[in-house]
Formats: C-alpha cells, sequence, structure tokens
C-alpha cells in the first residue's frame, strides 16, 4: 500500500502544481441557474440548499480536476445545513475521488483518543475511497487536546494510506492568542510543531519517503512563522490557507517549498469558487460562464506560484 505522502507526491509532480482549491459552498453566491434547478425537484429550502451545494462542488470537480492535484472540501458549509448537506459532502468526496483528485477534508476534528478513533474511522478512507463513509484522503485535526489524541488519527493513516493535517498556524488574525502562549522559552505551536515533525519522521522513515503521513496547517499570512516551521519540520507535508481572499499572496508562500517545488499546497476557497462574483473575471465572464472563469481563476494561481515560488520547478 502506498503511503499518503508518496500518493501526493505523484499528485503533485504528475499535475505540476501544488495549488489546492477549497470547496466553500455559500448559498447567498451561488449561480443563479444552479439555485433555480434546486428549487425546480423540492420545495424543502434544507434539501434545495444541500442540492444546490452537490452540483456546484461537483461542477467545480470537473473544472479543476485537470488542473490541481487535490480539493479541500470545507465540512461547515455542508454541516450547516444538517443531514442533507452531510450527504451532499459524502457525495461531492466521492465524486472528486473519481475524478483522481486527492480529497482533503477540512473538519478539524479532534477529541479523547477513544472519539477520535470514530472520527478517524469515519474520515480516513485513505487509498481505497470506499474504506471510510466520508472517503477522505486526509482530514484536518485540531490538537488542542493533547498528543494522545493525535495517535488514532495517525494510527489509521498509516494502516489505510491516508493523512492529516495538524493545525499549528492558523491563518486568522488572532491565530497567536492561544498558539504564542509560551513556556519554557517554547511557544504552543512550536510544541505541536516538535511533536507531529517527530511522528511525521518517524513514518517517513518507515517508507523510505522524504515526508509522513503527519501534515501540518500553516497559515500564509503568517509568512516568517511560515519560514521557521519549514525548517523545524522538515519531514512534514504543509496545507496553507490564507492565500487570497485572506491576503496571503504567492510571496509569501515561497519558503514553504523545496528546491525542486514539493513539500506544500496552497489552498485558495473563495477566491476560486466565487471568481465569476469578482474582478477580473467578473468583467471577462458573464455569470453563464461561471466554470470558465473558475477555470481562469485556478489557472491564475497556477501560474502566480509557478513563477513566485520553487514549485516552478514541478513543471520541468
Ligand atoms: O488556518 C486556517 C485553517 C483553515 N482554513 C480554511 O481554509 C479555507 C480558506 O478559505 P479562503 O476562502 O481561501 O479564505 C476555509 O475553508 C477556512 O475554513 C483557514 O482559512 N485557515
Amino acid at each position: 500500500m502506498a503511503g499518503f505522502a508518496d500518493r501526493l507526491h505523484q499528485a503533485i509532480s504528475s499535475i505540476g502544481t501544488p495549488a489546492l482549491v477549497g470547496l466553500d459552498p455559500r448559498f447567498d453566491q451561488l449561480p443563479a441557474e444552479i439555485v433555480k434547478r434546486a428549487e425546480a425537484n423540492s420545495s424543502d429550502p434544507l434539501d434545495i440548499q444541500a442540492a444546490a451545494f452537490e452540483e456546484f462542488c461537483k461542477r467545480i470537480i470537473d473544472v479543476v480536476a485537470p488542473l490541481v492535484p487535490a480539493v479541500k472540501p470545507q465540512s461547515a458549509f455542508f454541516e450547516q445545513i444538517g443531514p442533507a448537506g452531510v450527504l451532499a459532502l459524502q457525495r461531492v468526496n466521492q465524486h472528486a475521488r473519481r475524478a483522481g483528485l486527492i480529497v482533503i477534508c477540512d473538519a478539524k476534528r479532534g477529541d479523547i483518543g477513544s472519539t477520535a478513533e470514530a472520527y478517524a474511522e469515519a474520515y480516513l478512507a485513505g487509498e481505497d475511497p470506499n474504506a471510510a463513509p466520508f472517503a477522505a484522503d486526509a482530514l484536518t485535526v485540531n490538537p488542542y487536546l493533547g498528543r494522545d489524541t493525535l495517535m488514532p488519527f495517525i494510527q489509521k493513516s498509516k494502516e489505510r494510506g491516508a493523512g492529516i493535517y495538524v493545525l499549528v498556524r492558523t491563518s486568522n488574525p488572532e491565530a497567536g492568542s492561544f498558539q504564542d502562549h509560551q513556556q519554557d522559552q517554547q511557544r504552543l505551536y512550536e510544541k505541536v510543531a516538535a511533536t507531529i515533525e517527530e511522528q511525521a519522521a518517524e513514518d517517513a522513515a518507515a517508507n523510505s519517503s522524504e515526508y509522513g503521513c503527519v501534515g501540518a496547517v500553516v497559515g500564509a499570512t503568517y509568512p516568517q512563522e511560515l519560514t521557521e516551521l519549514r525548517q523545524k519540520m522538515p519531514h512534514v507535508p504543509l496545507l496553507i490557507p490564507g492565500y487570497g481572499a485572506q491576503g496571503g499572496g504567492a510571496g509569501d508562500v515561497a519558503a514553504a517549498f523545496t528546491a525542486s517545488g514539493f513539500g506544500a499546497l496552497i489552498n485558495s476557497s473563495r477566491g476560486i469558487n466565487f471568481a465569476y462574483l469578482r474582478e477580473p473575471y467578473k468583467t471577462q465572464f458573464p455569470q453563464s460562464q461561471w466554470e470558465q472563469a473558475i477555470e481562469q481563476a485556478t489557472l491564475d494561481m497556477i501560474e502566480d506560484i509557478a513563477s513566485q515560488t520553487p514549485a516552478g520547478a514541478l513543471r520541468s
């Protein structure tokens, strides 16, 4: 069985970019044609939203599957609708897997060990999409409950060729309010980073890989910390949100990559999903061509990252 790090490496290498498209559907911003179709098929507001989210995300997947290695569905947008939304998330994940994409489910799970086992069972399908209901290759995980609570996710990842991305330095403005708490000259986020580097290095050695199945979420909005963390976590694949809508640029994420262009995925959600509502795409494409706007925004992101970071080396 191939480990998560090797599967990710293969996906990035064959498509030639580390750009990651987030799937964050927002009902009030969906193309009118999708909402109309969902309304024609149901009168239940929650069913309408779920059907619209499912169609929207599946169509984004069809557009971006030939361009990027992975997608990151944001569970919260689906969960807010209730059971119909959760079912839509499952179908979206399955659709992405069938399209050949790596699926990183952004659900930020974390609980005491025995409960974490149940979360791991639910999400971490790994190599075989049928191995877990949510069919994800990887899951975002909250480490706040402690080291032992990461272990069930890591164990399941090893068994199934799956991966986790642990929150280390998040992209939000007040990320430091807890993460910067310092004890014995080590900040909380540095402590988390040291723990997951240890786990990732062990897995990388076991698989003779450069990286392990334990990744880290580090925001593009903190380039200084990103640079330090990349050096302190050489075996940890990074998932970097905060590019685009949150103000992070390609220059901010350059330090995340090795000279050959590996080591990180750069996520954009709103900037891609709703490209047709913002310039320059709004002027270039009428709303009926929202998929072309998404395609162009994805191509522009790929070019931006390639021209300003070592990830450009993936093209050669
Ligand atoms: O530190 C974090 C962790 C997760 N996220 C999630 O990533 C996307 C970002 O969306 P954009 O529209 O590109 O800003 C979203 O799902 C967040 O929940 C993050 O932003 N920062």
